[in-house]
């Protein structure tokens, strides 16, 4: 998708958010808006807001200044939960899986948000819950088999490496059939290989899931190869929005980001 096929109502727009940490201001001035199956790049050295932008999307830091509205709700200060519920998921930058538990287990943690609490319910209608468990398997089943996880799904997700472990955390993201899709460096740490596998996923996700992706990436390749549009963030503030062949070409960018240190190829 480009931007001429923008939709009348985008999955998530940010209206001229501001976020402050004491007398340190993170963001300022942000605006963005993302179509739905986009894949979206956001892009920055370190310390420019990226995460910061990505807590304010899913409520962990929400903004003080402006608003958040995801297929045309306001979000803005709402609990994390509520966003969730709503259908935004999110992978971490530091990896977030349990260890000590299985792959299997940490996957099935992330269809919470559509289980329904209650003990008595659980006593009283065991039969229902039953079947409601049986849902959540197949659900959980299906996202294992399409994240290609079969292999190790009843390993510790502990003893796994550092390329199945970010698939892990993308598909606890995906059981939780989200309409919005947070990933905060889903590729950092890995070799080119799985890189190219994590970006598969990806472009998979969005084509047959019908996922729309925030993608936060260091790795300047993947963010050309995959993403329909890009914003870079220097000091809080957006110095390029568009198509990434043409950001990456702006004289503003490329002394801010392109040019320097924090390029990875
Ligand atoms: N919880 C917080 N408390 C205080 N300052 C914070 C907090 N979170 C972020 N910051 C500050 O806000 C600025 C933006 O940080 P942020 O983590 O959003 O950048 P980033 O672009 O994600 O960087 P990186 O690529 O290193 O992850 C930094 O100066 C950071 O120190």
């Amino acid at each position: 998708m480009h931007a001429e096929q923008q939709t009348a109502t985008p999955v998530l727009e940010c209206r001229d958010v501001e976020r402050r940490f004491g007398g340190l201001v993170a963001l300022t001035g942000v605006n963005l808006r993302i179509e739905r199956g986009e894949i979206f790049g956001l892009v920055g050295p370190n310390g420019s807001g990226k995460t910061t932008m990505t807590n304010a999307i899913t409520g962990f830091f929400p903004p003080q200044v402006g608003s958040i509205w995801l297929n045309g709700r306001e979000i803005t200060g709402m609990p994390p939960h509520k966003i969730a519920a709503l259908g935004v998921a999110r992978t971490f930058q530091n990896l977030a899986l349990f260890n000590g538990m299985s792959v299997l287990d940490n996957i099935m943690l992330g269809r919470h948000i559509h289980m329904k609490p209650g003990v008595v319910k659980t006593a009283l209608y065991w039969w229902l819950s039953r079947n409601e468990e049986v849902a959540h398997r197949r659900k959980v089943e299906e996202i294992i088999d399409f994240m290609q996880l079969q292999s190790v799904r009843d390993e510790l997700v502990d003893s796994i490496p550092i390329g199945l472990k970010k698939r892990v955390e993308l598909a606890r993201a995906l059981v939780a059939e989200p309409i919005f899709l947070v990933l905060d460096e889903p590729m950092a740490g890995m070799n080119q290989e799985e890189k190219e596998y994590m970006a598969r996923f990806i472009l998979d996700a969005r084509d047959e899931r019908g996922v729309t992706v925030l993608l936060i990436e260091h790795h300047m390749d993947v963010i050309t190869g995959i993403c329909d549009r890009m914003m870079v963030l220097s000091y809080g503030e957006t110095i390029g929005t568009g198509i990434p062949s043409e950001v990456i070409k702006d004289e503003r960018v490329i002394q801010a980001y392109l040019g320097g240190a924090h390029a990875k190829h």
